[in-house]
C-alpha cells in the first residue's frame, strides 16, 4: 500500500519534516496547516521540494469547525474555505480534512450538517479538491465515524467523503467491523495512530499520547483489516501526536514511522488471513521476511575495561573462565548453560563495566539479520578475523549489538569455536546457576516507543504490562517483552531526565541469571566475601504484612536477603549483586511458572543501589 505520515508527526521546521519523510522512503505526506503557516516557504516551493523529494501531498489539514451552525458563522467558514482551497491549488493537493465541529455554537442536527457539508463539497468541487469528513472522539455532536458516515451519505455529494482515524475509533472502543459497510470510493483517507491505554480525557489523550501502530495497545491492524475489507486503496497514512516525538531527531522518528507501517502491513496481513475472499485484500499488502524469533540467550557480553571485578564476581557466583577469543580481547565465563563475556579490551568509556552485546539463539541467524533488515535495523559491519566463525549482528536502538548464534548445533558454525577452552576444570563443582532468565535494558526516555517497537517487531516477542515504579529520584517505566514461551524476556526501563543536581545517572543495565537453588548462591557469594545489595529490615517486615509465609521461611528470606514475589502461576526469589560500572547481576529462582520479574521489589532494589556509593573500580 502507499505509505504516507502527516508533518505533525515529526519535530523541527516543515523543509526538514519532508527530508526525514522523504529520506525514509514514504510515498506521501499529510501536510498540517501549521507546518505550512509557519514555514519560510511559498507553496509553490513546498510542492516542488515534495515533487524532488518524491512525496505525494496526500493530504491537507485540518479544516475545523465548519458544520451544522447558523448563517453568519456558515458564511465566515465558507470565506475560510475559499482561502485554503487557493492554497491548496498552489501547493498541487487535492484533499482536506474537514474535523467535525467541536464549537458550542454547533447545532444537533444531521440534516442541517450533510447540508452545510454538501455546499462545502460543492464549492471545493470547483477547485478540484475533495473533502474528507473526519470525526474527532470529542466533537460536539459528531464523535463516531459512523456518524460521520451517515452524514456524508446524506449529502451524497461525490467531492464529499470520510476520513477514518484509528485513534476517534478505537479510544471509543467502537467496534470497527461496520466500516465494512462503507464503500470504498467513500473513505477517502485513513489515518492511523496506537497509543497506550490510559484512563483519561480523550482529548488530551489523543493530542500527546499517540503513537506509531505496534507501540500502544490498540489492535490497529484489525482495524485496517476491516478497512482493506472494502476494497480501499488509498494511502495508510500516520498521524500521530506525540509531546515526545515533537523533541526527537526526525529523521529516526520518519524512520520509526516506516518500520512500524511495514510491521502493520505483515500484521494486517494476519488478521486478514489465508483464505481466498480475503486475497483481494491481502494483494494490496507488502510483506517483509517472516520473524526469527529468538529461542534463548546465547550470552551476554559485558565491556569490561577493568576486567579484575567483574571476573571476580563471576567466580563468587560460581562461573568458570572457560576459554579466551583466539583472535580478540575477550574472556569466556561459563555456568550451566549461561554463558558471559568479558571484553577487556574494549574503550575506556570513563563508566567501567557496561553491558555491550546480547547473543541471541536464532533457528537462522542469517534469515534473523534479513528480516532485522527489512524493518529497517542497522546490520553491523562483521569484524572477524579468518578462522572465526560468522556471526550475524544489529544494532538495536540503544546501540547494544544483538548477535545472532547457533551454539553448538552441528549443521551451522557455532561462535564457542572462536574461544581456546582449554579451561574448562572437569574437576570444577558445578554451581547453581543454570542460563540467562533475562536482561533488563535502560532506554533513554526519548527512544523507549523506538525500542519497544523494535523487540516486538523485529524479533517477534510479546509485549507485557507497561509498569510504573516509584524511585527516590523519579518514576521509572518499565515493560518486559519475551517470547510465547518465555524463554527468551528482555526487560525496558525508561530512564528519567534527572533533573535534580544530585539526581544519580541510572541508566544501567542488568543480567539476570536463573539459579536452581539461590540460598546456596547468595551464600557461596558471601563466603566469597562479596556482598549482595542489602535489603532494609522494614522491607521484610512489609512483605510479613504482604503474605503469610510461615515464620521459618520469612526468618529464612530475613536472614538470607532475598527478595519475594509469587503471581498466580508461582513463586519468585531474586537478590542482585552491587552496582559496577553501568551493569549490576541479578540472581533469580523461579517456582511452578511464575512468569514476572519481581517488578514489585524494584522500588526496594533502587532506593538501596542509591543510597551506596558505586564501589571502586580497577
Ligand atoms: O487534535 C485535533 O484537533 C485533530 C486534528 C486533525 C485530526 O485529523 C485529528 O485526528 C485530530
Ligand atoms: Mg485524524
Amino acid at each position: 500500500m502507499r505509505r504516507s505520515i502527516a508533518t505533525v508527526s515529526l519535530s523541527g521546521p516543515l523543509a526538514d519534516k519532508l527530508t526525514a519523510i522523504g529520506a525514509a522512503g514514504f510515498d506521501g505526506v499529510e501536510i498540517f496547516e501549521n507546518d505550512l503557516v509557519a514555514a519560510p516557504m511559498s507553496p509553490e516551493e513546498v510542492r516542488a521540494r515534495a515533487a524532488d523529494l518524491g512525496l505525494a501531498i496526500d493530504l491537507y489539514q485540518p479544516f475545523r469547525d465548519f458544520e451544522a451552525v447558523p448563517p453568519a458563522p456558515l458564511a465566515r467558514a465558507l470565506r475560510r474555505a475559499e482561502h485554503r482551497f487557493a492554497v491548496m491549488e498552489r501547493l498541487g493537493a487535492t484533499r482536506l480534512l474537514v474535523c467535525s465541529n467541536v464549537s458550542p455554537a454547533a447545532i444537533d442536527d444531521d440534516a442541517l450538517a450533510a447540508e452545510q457539508l454538501r455546499l462545502l463539497a460543492e464549492r471545493a468541487a470547483q477547485h478540484g479538491v475533495e473533502i474528507a469528513y473526519e470525526a474527532l472522539a470529542w466533537g460536539r455532536h459528531v464523535d463516531d465515524h459512523l456518524h460521520a458516515w451517515r452524514i456524508v451519505r446524506m449529502a451524497d455529494h461525490p467531492n464529499l467523503g470520510v476520513c477514518l482515524d484509528s485513534f476517534h475509533i478505537l479510544s471509543r472502543d467502537a467496534d470497527p467491523y461496520a466500516i465494512e459497510a462503507i464503500p470504498a470510493e467513500k473513505i477517502f483517507f485513513l489515518q492511523l495512530a496506537d497509543a497506550p491505554r490510559l484512563p483519561m480525557d480523550v482529548l488530551h489523550w489523543s493530542r500527546h499520547y499517540r503513537c506509531f501502530p505496534g507501540q500502544g495497545d490498540f489492535d490497529v491492524a484489525g482495524l485496517v483489516a476491516h478497512v482493506l475489507r472494502t476494497g480501499y486503496d488509498g494511502p495508510l497514512s500516520l498521524e500521530v501526536f506525540n509531546d515526545i516525538f515533537r523533541q526527537a531527531a526526525a529523521m529516526r522518528t520518519a524512520r520509526d514511522a516506516m518500520r512500524s507501517l511495514i510491521h502493520l502491513e505483515e500484521q494486517t496481513a494476519e488478521r486478514l488471513g489465508d483464505v481466498p475472499e480475503e486475497a483481494p485484500a491481502r494483494a494490496a499488502l507488502t510483506l517483509p521476511p517472516a520473524p526469527v524469533v529468538p529461542t534463548g540467550f546465547a550470552f551476554t557480553e559485558l565491556a569490561a575495561p577493568g576486567a579484575r571485578p567483574l571476573g571476580g564476581l563471576l567466580t563468587a557466583l560460581g562461573f568458570t573462565r572457560t576459554g579466551t577469543h583466539a583472535s580478540k580481547p575477550v574472556e569466556l565465563w561459563e555456568q550451566g548453560e549461561a554463558r558471559v563475556l568479558l571484553n577487556t579490551g574494549s574503550a575506556e568509556s570513563g563508566d567501567g563495566p557496561a553491558l555491550g552485546a546480547i547473543g541471541l539463539e536464532s533457528p537462522d541467524p542469517a534469515a534473523s539479520v534479513k528480516r532485522a533488515e527489512a524493518l529497517l535495523s542497522p546490520v553491523l559491519p562483521r569484524v572477524r578475523a579468518p578462522g572465526d566463525a560468522p556471526l550475524d549482528a544489529v544494532a538495536a536502538p540503544d546501540g547494544t549489538e544483538l548477535f545472532f548464534c547457533r551454539t553448538a548445533h552441528p549443521d551451522h558454525p557455532s561462535w564457542t569455536g572462536d574461544f581456546d577452552r582449554n579451561r574448562r576444570d572437569p574437576a570444577e563443582p558445578p554451581g547453581e546457576i543454570t542460563h540467562i532468565d533475562h536482561v533488563a535494558l535502560t532506554q533513554p526516555w526519548h527512544h523507549f516507543d523506538e525500542a519497544s517497537l523494535f523487540y516486538r517487531a523485529v524479533l517477534g516477542l510479546r509485549p507485557h504490562e507497561s509498569l510504573e515504579l516509584p524511585d527516590p529520584y523519579g518514576l521509572l517505566r518499565s515493560r518486559a517483552f519475551s517470547t510465547e514461551d518465555g524463554r527468551m524476556r528482555v526487560a525496558l526501563n525508561v530512564a528519567y531526565v534527572g533533573a535534580h543536581d544530585h539526581a544519580p545517572d541510572v541508566a544501567w543495565q542488568h543480567v539476570a541469571l536463573a539459579s536452581r537453588d539461590i540460598a546456596a548462591t547468595i551464600g557461596r557469594l558471601r563466603t566469597a566475601g562479596t556482598d549482595p545489595l542489602p535489603i532494609p529490615d522494614n522491607y521484610y517486615d512489609d512483605l510479613e504484612a504482604r503474605h503469610d509465609l510461615g515464620a521459618e521461611r520469612h526468618r529464612t528470606l530475613r536472614e538470607l536477603g532475598l527478595l519475594y514475589d509469587r503471581d498466580e502461576h508461582g513463586e519468585f526469589l531474586h537478590f542482585y549483586t552491587l552496582t559496577m560500572g553501568r551493569v549490576f547481576v541479578e540472581i533469580v529462582q523461579r517456582f511452578g511458572g511464575y512468569r514476572g520479574y519481581g517488578a514489585v521489589n524494584a522500588p526496594i532494589r533502587l532506593a538501596a543501589q542509591h543510597s551506596r556509593p558505586l564501589p571502586r573500580l580497577g
